[in-house]
This record gives C-alpha cells, sequence and structure tokens, in this order.
C-alpha cells in the first residue's frame, strides 16, 4: 500500500540524522501522570520526528496487538505529528462507542478523504455535526434500511447467478479459478447496479471495463493513505516524489467525471416526466442516485440540502465502506474452510440439504441456515476486514479506562485484535465456528457484544451491516451448493497442488489475503 512505502522513503529520509542524535533525543512516554493530576495512557519509546511511526511496519493491526500486549488495552503512541490513542480491549471498545460515544464520534480531517471525498462531504469521514448527522439518516433510512435492501434482493440473486456461471465458465477451461478475482467483480456489481441502476457507466475508451476498475483499486488504496503532507509538513514534497500527488489527482478526475454523468443522466431521466415517489415507498427501480435526489427535492424543508457533490460524496462513500469489505470476507471465508474440511463439509450439509429441492440458494433460504451464520461471524471475527475501523477524533476532553484523552485526539479501535484477545475468547486463535451457533450474534444490528466489532458499534458504527449480511450470506451459500473446492497455488511460476491456503495478509482499506485465492471448482451433480 502507498501510505508504507511512504513510510519506508521517510525512514531512508531521516538515516541522514546521526544516530547518536536519535538516541540522545529518544523519548518515553511510559504512562505518567500530568502535572494537573490526569493519567495518560502508557507509550512506548518513540523516535525524533518519527514518533512512533516506525514501530507499524507493513500489518499495523498486527504491530498494535504486540504494543498493547506490553502496553495495555489503552495506549498513546504518536504518528509523526499526530498524538493517537490505540484502544485494543472489549471493555475500551464499549466505553469509546457506547458508554462515552458522543466523545468518541469524530473524524479527523484526513487529508486524501478530502480530498476524493468533496471536502468530508460523505457520511463516513465527515466529521461530526449537523451535516453529518442528517447525511447519515439519509444513508441509514433511504439508502440502506430495510425495506430498501429487500428492494435489491433481485440485483443480488442475478448477481449470484452470474458469479456461479463465471466460476463454472472457468472451471470447465480446467484450471484454476482465480476467486478473489470473481468476487471483487461480484460486490463491486451489486453496490454498483444498488448506486446507479442498470444503466451501463463506464470511462471513456475502457472496453470491458478495466480502466474502471483499476481507477476503483486506486481509491480503495488512497483513501486512508496518509500522506507525508500530513505526517511531517516539511517532507510535503515527497508526495509529488512517490507519485501520490499526481495519483491522486488523476483518480478523482476520472471518478468525479463518471459520477457527473450518472448523475445528469439520473436527472434527465426524472425530467422527462418521471414521478417522486413518495417517502418509503418500494420501487424495485429506484436506485441509490434516484433517493439522494429524492431527498434533495423533499427534505427541502427539513433544512438538508444535497447538492451534485454531496451525493457524489455519498455514493463515492459507499463503494469504498461497502465493495472490497465484502468480497474480503468471503474470500477469507472460502479460505477458513478450505483449510477446515469438516467445517467445510458440515457447512455444505447444511446448504445442500436446505435447498436441495430449489437446485440453487435464494434469500428465503437464508433464515435456516444458522451454520452459515456462525460461519461468517467466526471469519469475521479472526479477520475483521476494516482491521482498524476507520479512524476517530473525540470531540471533547474525555476519558478512557481512567486514562484523560484531551479533545481532537485521533483514536484507533484494533478491532482485529478485540476479536483475537484470549483473555475473551477461548482457543482465540483458532476457526471454530461452533462457538456463534451456541450464542449467535445477529451481526446485522452492530454494537451488541463488544468482543466482536467488525462493524464498528455507536452513533459511527457501520450503517451497511444489513445490506452486507445477504450479499455475503447468499453468495457464500451459492459457492458452497453448487461446488466441491479444492485448493491451488502458484509456486514458481507453475501451479501446484496445496492442501491448505496460504493465509498471510496485505494491509490495506481492507486487510486481505495477500495471494489471489487459486481454487479448483468441482460442479455439485447433486
Ligand atoms: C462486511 C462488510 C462491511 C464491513 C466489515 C464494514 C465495516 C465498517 C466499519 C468498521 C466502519 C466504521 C465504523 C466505526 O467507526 O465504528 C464502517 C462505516 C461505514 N460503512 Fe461499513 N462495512 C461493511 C459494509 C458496508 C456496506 C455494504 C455499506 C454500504 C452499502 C457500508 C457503509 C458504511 C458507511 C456509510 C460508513 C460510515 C458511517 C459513519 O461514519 O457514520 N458498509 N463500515
Amino acid at each position: 500500500m502507498a501510505v508504507i512505502s511512504l513510510v519506508e522513503l521517510l525512514i531512508t529520509v531521516v538515516a541522514v540524522v546521526p544516530i547518536i542524535l536519535a538516541l540522545l533525543l529518544l523519548s518515553s512516554f511510559s504512562s505518567r501522570k500530568r502535572a494537573d493530576g490526569r493519567r495518560q495512557p502508557p507509550s512506548p519509546l518513540g523516535l525524533p520526528l518519527l514518533g512512533h511511526l516506525h514501530l507499524l511496519g507493513r500489518l499495523p493491526h498486527r504491530a498494535l496487538q504486540s504494543l498493547a500486549a506490553s502496553h495495555g488495552p489503552v495506549m498513546l503512541l504518536r504518528l509523526g505529528r499526530v498524538p493517537t490513542v490505540v484502544a485494543s480491549s472489549a471493555a475500551a471498545a464499549e466505553e469509546a462507542m457506547k458508554t462515552r460515544d458522543l466523545a468518541f464520534s469524530g473524524r479527523p480531517m484526513l487529508l486524501m478523504a478530502q480530498r476524493l471525498l468533496y471536502g468530508g462531504r460523505d457520511v463516513g469521514f465527515a466529521p461530526y455535526g449537523e451535516y453529518w448527522r442528517q447525511a447519515r439518516r439519509v444513508c441509514a433510512l433511504h439508502l440502506l434500511g430495510p425495506r430498501r435492501i429487500a428492494s435489491f434482493r433481485r440485483v443480488r440473486e442475478q448477481e449470484v447467478d452470474a458469479l456461479i456461471a463465471r466460476v463454472r465458465h472457468e472451471a470447465a477451461a480446467g484450471g484454476a479459478v482465480n476467486l478473489s478475482d470473481l468476487l471483487i467483480c461480484y460486490s463491486k456489481a451489486i453496490i454498483s447496479r444498488a448506486a446507479f441502476g442498470d444503466g451501463d457507466y463506464g470511462l471513456d475508451g475502457d472496453e470491458g471495463g478495466e480502466k474502471l476498475r483499476r481507477v476503483f483499486a486506486d481509491f480503495q488504496e488512497l483513501v486512508l493513505a496518509s500522506p507525508m503532507r500530513e505526517i511531517a509538513p516539511w517532507l510535503g514534497w515527497v508526495d509529488t516524489l512517490t507519485g501520490l500527488e499526481g495519483k491522486t489527482r488523476r483518480t478523482f478526475e476520472a471518478l468525479d467525471g463518471l459520477l457527473e454523468r450518472v448523475i445528469a443522466d439520473h436527472r434527465s431521466r426524472r425530467s422527462g416526466g418521471r414521478q417522486v415517489l413518495a417517502d418509503g415507498e418500494v420501487d424495485d427501480h429506484r436506485d441509490f442516485v434516484d433517493m439522494l435526489l429524492d431527498v434533495d427535492e423533499m427534505d427541502k424543508d427539513a433544512g438538508l440540502r444535497l447538492d451534485t457533490d454531496n451525493i457524489k460524496a455519498i455514493i463515492m462513500d459507499i463503494f469504498a465502506a461497502g465493495t472490497d469489505t465484502s468480497s474480503t470476507v468471503l474470500g477469507w471465508a472460502m479460505a477458513e474452510l478450505i483449510n477446515h474440511p469438516h467445517e467445510m463439509r458440515k457447512l455444505q450439509d447444511e446448504v445442500r440439504g436446505a435447498a436441495c429441492a430449489a437446485g440453487r440458494v435464494t434469500e428465503d433460504h437464508l433464515d435456516g441456515m444458522p451454520y452459515l451464520k456462525a460461519v461468517i461471524c467466526e471469519t469475521m471475527r479472526l479477520h475483521a476486514p476494516a482491521a482498524l475501523l476507520i479512524p476517530r477524533e473525540t470531540t471533547e476532553d474525555t476519558e478512557l479506562l481512567g486514562y484523560h484523552i484531551p479533545a481532537r485526539t485521533r483514536v484507533v479501535i484494533n478491532a482485529w485484535a478485540i476479536g483475537r484477545d484470549p483473555t475473551a475468547w477461548e482457543r482465540a486463535e483458532e476457526f471454530v465456528p461452533e462457538r456463534f451457533v451456541d450464542a449467535p450474534v445477529d451481526y446485522s444490528r452492530v454494537g451488541q457484544d463488544f468482543r466482536f466489532v467488525p462493524f464498528g458499534a455507536g452513533r459511527r458504527g457501520c450503517p451497511g451491516a444489513g445490506f452486507a449480511a445477504p450479499t455475503m450470506e447468499l453468495a457464500l451459500a451459492n459457492m458452497l451448493y453448487h461446488f466441491d473446492w479444492a485448493s491451488m497455488a502458484h509456486g514458481g511460476g507453475r501451479r501446484q497442488w496445496t492442501p491448505l491456503v496460504d493465509v498471510s495478509e496485505v494491509f490495506g482499506l481492507s486487510v486481505r489475503l495477500k495471494a489471489p485465492l487459486m481454487l479448483v471448482a468441482k460442479p455439485w451433480l447433486g
């Protein structure tokens, strides 16, 4: 990810500072009382300028987990010039996202989100305040409410059929299926159709949509990147040198142009005599852009104006938040199931038993599949895709587990570490879906159990969990219904059979499998 290479570059740059000087300036922030008697969270040793940045490495969620093991569930780090509190236990998460939710509901003004999301006029990165409250209400009620989610059932079922057909086609060609690619296509197709409808929108001269896929991938990579300018403003020139500046501009321009066309197209369809429906009525053909244009017309009196930039920002948010996350969970679920054949067989028995007569799994079958839901929960417990959630910022002076946290402190909640905390979970590092059969969690309702927070919780918790649930469940159930699976890997340029999937990770907007998931799919003949 770009942010990692930038950090590495910074480390190289500061290496010119004599090591002796660095050692002399080493500073310890270990837990201490301030002059006013308020306790600060403990900190590891930091370096001048970098603070604790160099400790994060390529897999920050793991590095922070190790640091928390020595320094405790609430730590204070300095990332460049940014003081950052890290919460790594269920108790800390509950206090931040429930007991003191209001104080922890801000978002920092992240430079890249500002650049790519119209100055923070979206939902996910908008600062806490009246605009965010209204935009969030629109999202939760009009775009992601239960009736709207149900209205996209046809889209989900068609896209699952398309996914299964693609697997069948690639499997028939005799090789391994690149399931990672197919799952990204699947979740992107669902979000695109929900957001834009069935119109065929693309970039100029983009045969097959490859250019668009790359632009979206760049967007996902950039949105949470930390440019040097933000960490150490005097090193802002590094962003131009590494190409980050140019890539950000090109990505923004490409997506902005596309969204302009989509919105103009929707506006012209509406002015051609289309009736605006009353709030709450379900019309299968209305997509998110339609809904946002409706809200702009209907909510005028409620004080919310959504101009074109607001609509573009909210749609981009939904793409950022909703695509990689769902496909990443599906990839991890398949990897864990291949590595746990007994659990794979158990889930296949459940799915095939429930949907046998129908010849495919539909959404009507999902309620009768408790093990399917348990597998998805267990996958997210071990592999929370947004491992560190989205960074928050305190809106006022507050406390966390007895430590004083000043207003405007950045807050990172390590959902990944909380899911693997051995003091909270038995056999914490093992894949045991049965734990969620014995104690089921409705993961589409966030904030029920703070040992399990892949969707965050509280005011800023994910409003899209209910949308993600049928998207993931339907795909996983159908993949297991239609095929028997085995693993295959690339090694030394050749494809090799392997009994297990390599579960090495790569950190990004989602923490995903490092190597593409290459699997052999054998059609099940029933
Ligand atoms: C497996 C799938 C998903 C996961 C794991 C996930 C996870 C998250 C997380 C961790 C946050 C930040 C929560 C916090 O700070 O407490 C978030 C926020 C958000 N998510 Fe999701 N998400 C998923 C799917 C979706 C989908 C499908 C959508 C929309 C269609 C969506 C829309 C949003 C939005 C708009 C926010 C910002 C909320 C705010 O700041 O007020 N997410 N998500």
